[in-house]
C-alpha cells in the first residue's frame, strides 16, 4: 500500500509540473471534494456497524441527527470563537491523521499513543506550514483575523519534530515498525509541501496518505475484504452523504457570494465542521 502511495504522490507531483497555478488549485479542490469528503460519507453506517458507541446504540435516523447536530456546534464555534476553534481544529486533525498513520504499528488506546499520534499528527502540519508560511499566514488571518508571525513556523517545525524524536527513542519498543522508513515518509511528505503550493500540499497528504488508507480500512470494517462488490457497495452507500456535503458547500458559496477571498477559508472552515464528528467515528471504530 505504501509502496503505491509513494508512486501516486510523484505521479501527481509530476503531473502538477504540467499545470498553471490555477489549474493546480483546481486539482487541490477536485482532489479534497472527491477522495477527502467521501471517507468521510459513510460515518452513519459506520456508527450502526458498531456494537455500540459511547456506550449508545442508536438508530439511523438518531445518529444522522446527532451527527448534524455536532456540524452545526463546529461551525457555531467556528463563528464565536474562530481562534479557538482553530486550535481545536488543527489539534483534533493532527491526532486523527497520526492515528490513521500509526493504528497498525502501535499499542492502541494508551496515553502514549494518544501523544504520540497527535505530535506526528502536528509534525505534519508544522512541515506543510512552515514551507507555505505567507498563504498560512493569509488563511489563518482570513479564517479568525489572527496574523500569525513568521517567527511561529520553524520553532513550531522543531519542537514537534524533536518531541516526535524523543518519544520514538523512548518508546520505540511498543512500535512494531522501520523508523528508518518513517523518517523517509516524513523527508517525502516535506518535498511535498516544498515544491507544492499550501492547497495542493495540503490536498496530496489529505487524499493520498489519509482518505485512501482510511478508505481501506473503512472497507475491511464494513464488508470484510478489499474487492470489486465492497468497493460498490461502499460507493453507493456513500452517495447520498457525499452528494449532500457538497450541495451543503455550495449552497454557503452561493450565499456568500464571489468573494474570492473567502473561497479557501469558508473550505476549510467547512473541513472542519464536517471533521469534528468524523474523528469520533473513527475513533470508535478503531476501538473496536
Ligand atoms: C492546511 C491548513 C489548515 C488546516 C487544515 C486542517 C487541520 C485540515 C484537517 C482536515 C481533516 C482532519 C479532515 C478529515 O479527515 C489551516 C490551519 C486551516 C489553515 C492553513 C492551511
Amino acid at each position: 500500500m505504501k509502496a503505491i502511495m509513494i508512486v501516486l504522490t510523484f505521479f501527481a507531483l509530476w503531473l502538477t509540473s504540467f499545470l498553471s497555478a490555477s489549474g493546480e488549485n483546481v486539482l487541490a479542490i477536485i482532489l479534497i471534494l472527491t477522495i477527502g469528503i467521501l471517507h468521510g460519507s459513510n460515518d452513519i453506517k459506520l456508527l450502526l456497524n458498531l456494537k455500540e458507541s459511547f456506550g449508545l446504540k442508536m438508530n439511523k435516523q438518531q445518529y444522522l441527527l446527532l451527527y448534524i447536530a455536532v456540524v452545526l456546534l463546529g461551525a457555531i464555534c467556528f463563528y464565536l470563537i474562530p481562534l479557538v476553534t482553530l486550535v481545536l481544529f488543527v489539534g483534533i486533525s493532527a491526532y486523527h491523521f497520526g492515528e490513521q498513520h500509526w493504528s497498525d504499528k502501535v499499542h492502541k488506546h494508551s496515553k502514549f499513543f494518544i501523544g504520540y499520534t497527535t505530535i506526528y499528527g502536528l509534525s505534519i502540519f508544522a512541515l506543510l506550514f512552515y514551507f507555505n508560511q505567507p498563504e498560512v499566514i493569509e488563511v489563518v488571518d482570513d479564517l479568525c483575523g489572527f496574523r500569525l508571525k513568521h517567527a511561529f513556523f520553524a520553532p513550531f517545525l522543531i519542537i514537534n519534530l524533536g518531541v516526535l524524536l524523543i518519544l520514538s527513542a523512548f518508546g520505540h519498543k511498543k512500535f512494531t515498525c522501520n523508523f528508518i522508513l518513517e523518517a523517509f515518509y516524513l523527508l517525502v511528505f516535506g518535498l511535498i509541501f516544498s515544491i507544492a503550493p499550501l492547497i495542493l500540499g495540503f490536498a496530496l497528504y489529505f487524499t493520498i496518505w489519509h482518505s485512501l488508507p482510511s478508505l481501506n480500512d473503512q472497507i475491511k470494517f464494513l464488508y470484510g475484504d478489499i474487492s470489486k462488490e465492497s468497493l460498490f457497495k461502499y460507493l453507493t452507500n456513500s452517495l447520498v452523504y457525499w452528494f449532500s456535503a457538497l450541495l451543503g458547500l455550495l449552497a454557503i458559496y452561493y450565499i456568500i457570494g464571489s468573494d474570492d477571498s473567502l473561497f479557501l477559508p469558508v473550505l476549510f472552515s467547512f473541513l472542519a465542521a464536517i471533521t469534528f464528528p468524523h474523528v469520533f467515528v473513527i475513533e470508535q471504530i478503531e476501538r473496536e
